[in-house]
């Protein structure tokens, strides 16, 4: 047979195959492989020189073949991920009309919810303890950090309205530990000065390990709004922690109003009237849980201006740099999380002041803030179309003059957002430092810098300035600085612990690798020349 004969045939033939077994109809593609194999190994009538490209091009439909299997089969996949989700969606739905048009009778079958709210985990019954002498005493130990210091627990009139028949927070301790020594804490004898000598005497060993000392009970859900996804999530995770594990439940009032427009059943979940009230729920909540991308991380840190409750983040973006669950198995993680140990980053926040022009401490109340960013707060040009000039002062040392489009100033944690996109480099989110980052400034020179992170900065407005800049925190926030005004920053006090999947390091090199694709290259083929 001759070659062009033999490749029409084979095309024919795959043609047909590939359409009995079209990746839209799903038929098994077995066939397809089987197929193929069969005409590649049928017996033909040897010509002079064709056995290498018959060889070649039986190679070549068997990759076709594998393509469309794996094509096919990534498809049936999807489809069936999305008739699960439909299916689980509808059984919900049906179980809250059920419980919806149950009823009293509901509250009456022993083993039920209603049941388990009036049982000894009653909600009601658990009142908050009086702080006894002994509570208020260091109870960790020299090592690690206890929960009890962080987040003191407050008597039920502190929070009349959404607190009243909320048990108390759950203490937990956090630890330092390392993969070498199994007893190992954190070093703090980092260097030693022995004879005169300068030696590193001790690295920190920073990961992070949180241990619950008593069970959370008190969970607040914050979910990224307008997605449909998020919302079946959501109300299916709040049904779960309620009857599986008899938890208490917040979530944001446009939340519950959701639920409840869903059915009456999720009567039970909490919410806050106003933002005084959402401002002390750090006195109640033992964990957040986020549903969402990394801006849902950002929105559920702005709700803590001070001590913040570990952060467990489902990934329900696009890019999920912060959000290493998977929703898929929320109640595998939610199990392990509320059971601990959890590793937990430590994500350091900025806090900002604006100082507004002649105000500084002459008026008080002329100063904003502060505000805290977990990414970062730039300055910038906003609308003005003049090129921004700041002035960058560190302590009371002059840094520089930004001349260009603005400046960043990020925490390790924000390096993989804007800053990297303004040319800074990624840090891992535990390094301690500030990147101060220029927007497209207009010289040959100026490179990012990393700033340790005890310092003060002080990006002023000269008086002099052309036009106003603006300062944004985490993307959100605009406010306008008009010349003379300032805005100053520092390390604030209170960090966000979000869980961990591995640890740390192990997600962060995760997120680089699978969210931003870093340093990724086509591997070199091994011929070629060699060193000789
Ligand atoms: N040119 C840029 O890259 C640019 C411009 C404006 C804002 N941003 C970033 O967007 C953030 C606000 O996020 P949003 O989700 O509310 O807004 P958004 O919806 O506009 O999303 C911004 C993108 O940044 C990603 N992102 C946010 N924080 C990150 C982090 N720490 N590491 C890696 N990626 C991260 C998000 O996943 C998202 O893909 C700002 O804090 C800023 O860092 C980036
Ligand atoms: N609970 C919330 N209430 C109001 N706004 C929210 C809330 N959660 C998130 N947002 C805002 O919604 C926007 C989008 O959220 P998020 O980044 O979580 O989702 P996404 O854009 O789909 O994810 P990705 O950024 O990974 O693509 C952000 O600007 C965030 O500030």
């Amino acid at each position: 047979m001759k070659r062009s004969n033999v490749n029409s045939t084979v095309q024919g033939n795959a043609h047909n195959i590939a359409q009995e077994n079209g990746v839209n109809d799903f038929l098994p593609l077995g066939n397809l492989e089987k197929a193929i194999k069969e005409i590649v190994d049928q017996p033909l009538p040897l010509v002079d020189g064709i056995e290498d490209q018959l060889v070649e091009f039986s190679e070549a439909m068997r990759t076709v073949g594998k393509v469309l299997r794996e094509a096919a089969e990534a498809k049936a996949a999807a489809q069936a991920e999305a008739t699960e989700w439909k299916h689980k969606y509808e059984l919900e739905r049906e179980k809250n009309l059920q419980l919806e048009t149950k009823g009293p009778t509901f509250a009456e079958n022993p083993g039920n919810f209603e049941q388990k709210v009036g049982g000894s985990d009653s909600i009601e019954h658990l009142a908050i303890e009086p702080e006894t002498g002994e509570k208020s005493q260091r109870c960790c130990g020299e090592n690690g950090i206890c929960s009890h210091e962080v987040l003191r627990d407050r008597g039920p009139d502190s929070y009349p309205n959404i607190h009243s028949k909320i048990t108390r927070k759950a203490s937990f301790k956090l630890k330092w530990c390392s993969k070498s020594k199994k007893d190992d804490q954190h070093k703090h004898d980092i260097v030693s000065f022995e004879k005169g000598n300068i030696t590193t005497a001790e690295r920190s060993s920073k990961q992070i390990s949180l241990k619950w000392e008593t069970p959370p009970q008190t969970v607040l859900i914050l979910t990224k709004p307008n997605s449909t996804s998020v919302k079946i999530l959501c109300a299916e995770m709040v049904s779960w922690l309620k009857e599986k594990r008899s938890m208490n439940i917040f979530v944001e009032p446009r939340v519950r109003n959701e639920l409840l427009e869903e059915s009456s059943y999720f009567n039970f979940a909490q919410s806050w009237i106003d933002d005084k009230e959402m401002w002390r729920l750090h006195e109640v909540v033992d964990l957040v849980v986020t549903l969402g991308g990394d801006g849902t991380v950002l929105w559920a840190a702005s709700k803590f201006k001070g001590p913040v409750p570990p952060i467990v983040p489902f990934s329900l973006g696009s890019l999920g740099f912060m959000t290493p669950f998977y929703s898929e198995r929320y109640k595998e993680c939610l199990k392990s999380i509320l059971e601990g140990p959890i590793s937990i980053t430590l994500r350091h926040r900025l806090q900002c002041h604006v100082i507004r022009e002649g105000s500084e401490n002459e008026n008080e109340n002329e100063n904003e803030g502060p505000i805290l960013v977990l990414n970062e707060v730039t300055i910038d040009r906003g609308i003005s179309s003049f090129l921004t000039n700041l002035e960058c002062y560190s302590d009371n040392s002059f840094v520089t003059t930004v001349q260009g489009d603005g400046l960043i100033l990020s925490t390790t944690s924000g390096s993989t957002a804007y800053s990297l996109a303004a040319g800074g480099s990624m840090v891992h989110p535990q390094v301690p430092g500030i990147l101060f980052t220029p927007i497209c400034p207009h010289s040959l020179s100026f490179r990012p810098l990393i700033l340790p992170e005890h310092v003060t900065l002080r990006i002023q407005v000269p008086l002099n300035s052309r036009g106003h800049a603006w300062a944004s925190f985490d993307g959100k926030d605009r406010k306008q600085l008009a010349p003379g005004d300032a805005l100053v920053c520092s390390m604030a006090a209170w960090p966000v612990p979000t869980a961990c999947r591995g640890d740390s390091t192990s997600d962060f090199l995760h997120s680089i690798h699978d969210g931003l694709h870093w340093n990724l290259r086509r591997t070199q083929s091994f011929d070629g020349p060699r060193e000789s």
